[in-house]
Parts: structure tokens; sequence; C-alpha cells
């Protein structure tokens, strides 16, 4: 791979130069508060946002959060992440209440040597995610006129095709920050011939963006078990009820499919935990996965799931985990990513846990983090790194 990298950057000096940094900091916030539940995403930048702070660089840091529609909407404004940024890099970040307009030119004109800056959510800005390449050419030309170089440090977002990951670094002279040269090196352990058997573990809420993966990953993994929000569509697909659980009824022919090629190495929950409504207080109990009743919603997976993904990921060689098998947040429905994080975190495989929520689930669970081979801050861009697509956010450093 021909990268250059941050070294490479800094060796030929940063001091009073302008780096923009892509992070990746999109981390979850409580839905009441809005405080950070888990600053992994932030603590995993540190390294590269120190090093050019270091070296006197002037850094303006740009992330997404959340799926905001294009415009700005108060509730995914990435102002806690530049308090919490701040604290953690034991100095002020100054924070743009824009991207690319007034405020972010005056916040970045104004910065110091060795002082760091964050723009709002770039997802505020129709630009960032357009299909249509002018419209992101135009974001990507304002973005690019507030560094004099590029690092891409979100290693969470290199699989999409968006104007800060892909168009930005055509612009300017780039380079892949630390994190990003972590998750690669050790993710490539499991795209040539990994240790068998190979269990992948599957869960989360975004059912149509892993589909495809799963289509991929088929015919190398050994068994793929799938629990949490993906799960429902696949046994919609099996002809059973769902009531309102999580569901993507255009997606049901595609599992129906994926099901009939899978030679039976895919794993479903045969028992969930359904409740009255999507609430932490809710009214639950345990159900078979083929009887949920129409006015449930599933939130968890069993205790016999929890067992049988538990007796499949035995004796494993590697694992790679991605998606919390139900809603962790709620300590109700914690139970089943508790046992399947526990599970693996005891193996003996090389286990690879994959994902923002994945991540902080191990963290909000008290489990040992040392205890897995690597915790990546990706799931979809992991997931896309090992079926071996290009991913547009690498493909660009490559350039
Ligand atoms: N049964 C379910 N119904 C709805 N949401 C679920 C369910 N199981 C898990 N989730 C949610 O999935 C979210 C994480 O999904 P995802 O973003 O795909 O994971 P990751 O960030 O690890 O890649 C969590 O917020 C969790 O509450
Ligand atoms: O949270 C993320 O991905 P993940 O949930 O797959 O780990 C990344 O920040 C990418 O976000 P996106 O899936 O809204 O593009």
């Amino acid at each position: 791979m021909s990268i250059r990298t941050l070294d490479d950057l800094l060796a030929e000096g940063v001091s009073g130069r302008r780096v923009l940094v892509r992070a990746d900091l999109n981390v979850p916030l409580d839905k009441q508060s809005g405080d950070i539940t888990d600053d992994g995403r932030i603590r995993a930048v540190l390294p590269t946002l120190s090093a050019l702070t270091g070296a006197g660089a002037k850094v303006v840091v740009c992330s997404h959060l959340g799926r905001p529609k294009g415009a700005p909407d108060p509730q995914f404004s990435l102002r806690p992440v530049a308090g919490r940024l701040g604290e953690l890099l034991g100095a002020r970040v100054h924070f743009a209440t824009d991207t690319v307009g007034e405020s972010a030119r005056s916040t970045v004109d104004a910065l110091a040597d060795g002082e760091v800056a964050l723009l709002e959510n770039l997802r505020f800005n129709k630009g960032e995610t357009s299909k249509d390449d002018t419209e992101r050419a135009a974001f990507a030309d304002q973005l690019a006129a507030f560094g004099d170089a590029y690092v891409d440090d979100a290693f969470g977002a290199v699989h999409r095709r968006h104007a800060s990951v892909h168009d930005v670094p055509a612009r300017l002279p780039h380079v892949a920050g630390r994190l990003v040269l972590r998750e690669v090196e050790v993710l490539s352990r499991l795209t040539g011939e990994p240790e068998r058997p190979y269990v992948v573990v599957l869960g989360g809420s975004k059912v149509s963006d892993k589909l495809a993966v799963i289509e991929a990953l088929l015919p190398t993994v050994d068994r793929l078990l799938i629990g949490g929000g993906m799960c429902f569509t696949f046994l919609k697909a099996q002809g059973h009820e769902v009531g309102s659980s999580l569901l993507e009824e255009e997606m049901v022919e595609t599992c129906r499919s994926l099901l009939e090629r899978s030679e039976g190495k895919i794993m479903l929950p045969v028992d969930v935990v359904a409740a009255d409504a999507f609430a932490p207080d809710a009214a639950h109990d345990t159900v078979p996965a083929d009887g949920i009743p129409s006015k449930r919603v599933g939130l968890d997976i069993g205790p016999e799931t929890v067992a049988g993904f538990a007796a499949a990921l035995k004796g494993a060689r590697t694992i790679f985990w991605n998606g919390p098998m139900g809603v962790f947040e709620m300590p109700a429905f914690a139970h089943g990513t508790r046992g399947i994080a526990e599970t693996i975190a005891k193996s003996e495989a090389f286990t690879v846990v994959g994902g923002g929520d994945s991540a902080a689930a191990v963290r909000a669970l008290g489990l040992d983090e040392s205890s897995f081979g690597h915790i990546s801050t990706g799931g979809g861009a992991s997931l896309e790194y090992l079926e071996g697509k290009t991913l547009p956010g690498i493909a660009a450093l490559e350039n």
C-alpha cells in the first residue's frame, strides 16, 4: 500500500501550517440529556492530534455526528464533542458554529500555532454526502480551503464516498493518520487466510448497510450469527411474525435469498426478548423467535439464543463481532449483548470487535478491553474492509 503517513508529513515540518484532519467523532449521545455516553472515538484520534499540535501545526478538525439530513439540526451539533476533546487534549478547542461559513473562516484564521479548531457537523451541508459529483466537489473546495495538508484519521467513515473522505484528499497533500494506519494493519490479519473456524457475529441496527457485506462474507466464514436489530428482517424472510420490531421490508427478499444460499452457515435467534414499547421500563418477556406477538417489539436476543451462539463460538480461532445483540443502552435489554461479549472476551480466538456502538457496549458493560484482540472504531468500515472492497477513503489516500 503506497500511502503516505502522518510521520511523513511531520518530517516535512508542519509548524505554522494549517492541517485539516478528518476524524470520526460520531460518538453516542444520551437521548434525554444529550451527554456523550462513550468518548472512545474521541480518545482514538488523540495520538494524531497531539502529534500535530506538538509539532506546531494549526489543526482544523472536521467530523460528522449522526445522520442529519444536509441542514443544521441542533441535536447533532458537535459542540459537546469540542468540550470533551478539549478536556482530553488539555487545551481549549475553538468551536466553529458552521462548517464552511463565516464562523469557520474566522475561527480558522484566528488559530495560533499548536491550537485546535473543530468545525460544526459536516452533514449539516448537503454537499458532504451528495451523490452528485459537482455538489460534492463544491463543498470539498470550501473545506480544502481550510488546510495546507489533509490527514484522514476517520477510520469509521473510510467506507463512505463523502466529500470530506473522498474528494478533499484530491485537493490537498494527504496522509493517513495514526488510527487509520493501526486499524488497517490489524484488520489486514483477517483478510488473507483467517485461522479457522472463523465466526462472524452481526447485530446492530444498520440492516441494509450490512446485507451486502453478509453476501460477500458468506464464502469466507464458517458461521454467521445474526442478532440485534438485524435479525428481524431475516426472521420475516423465514415467514415469521416480527410484531413492531426493526424491519426493513424491502430487504426481506434479499434475506430470503441469502438464507437459501448460506449452506446453513447463518444462525438466527430462537428466542427474543419482546417488549410492549421501545422504552427502558417497558413490560417484557422472552418469546420464541417464531412467535413474536403482533404488538410487541423485539429488543434483545433471548437466553436460549445466547447459549446457542456461545456454543457456536466455542472452538473458533477467529471471531469478528459487529453490532450489539439488543438495545444494550437500556439495562433490561443488555443481557444478550453482555452474554455474547463475555463469551468472545473469554475465547482463545483472535477476536476483533468493530463499530462505535459495539465498542461502546464493551466499555458500558464494564468488560476488560484488553481481553479482545482489537477493538475497531469502525463497524461498517471494518466489515467492508474485510469484504476486500476498495474503500473510498483509503483509495483516495493511495492516489
Ligand atoms: N433489537 C433491536 N432493535 C432496535 N435497535 C437495536 C436492536 N438491537 C440493537 N439495536 C441498536 O443498534 C445500535 C447499534 O447499531 P450499529 O450502529 O449498527 O452498531 P455499530 O455502531 O457497533 O456498528 C444500538 O444503538 C442498539 O440500541
Ligand atoms: O458510526 C459509524 O459507523 P458504524 O456504526 O458502522 O460503526 C461511522 O461514524 C459512520 O457513520 P454512518 O454509518 O452514519 O456513515
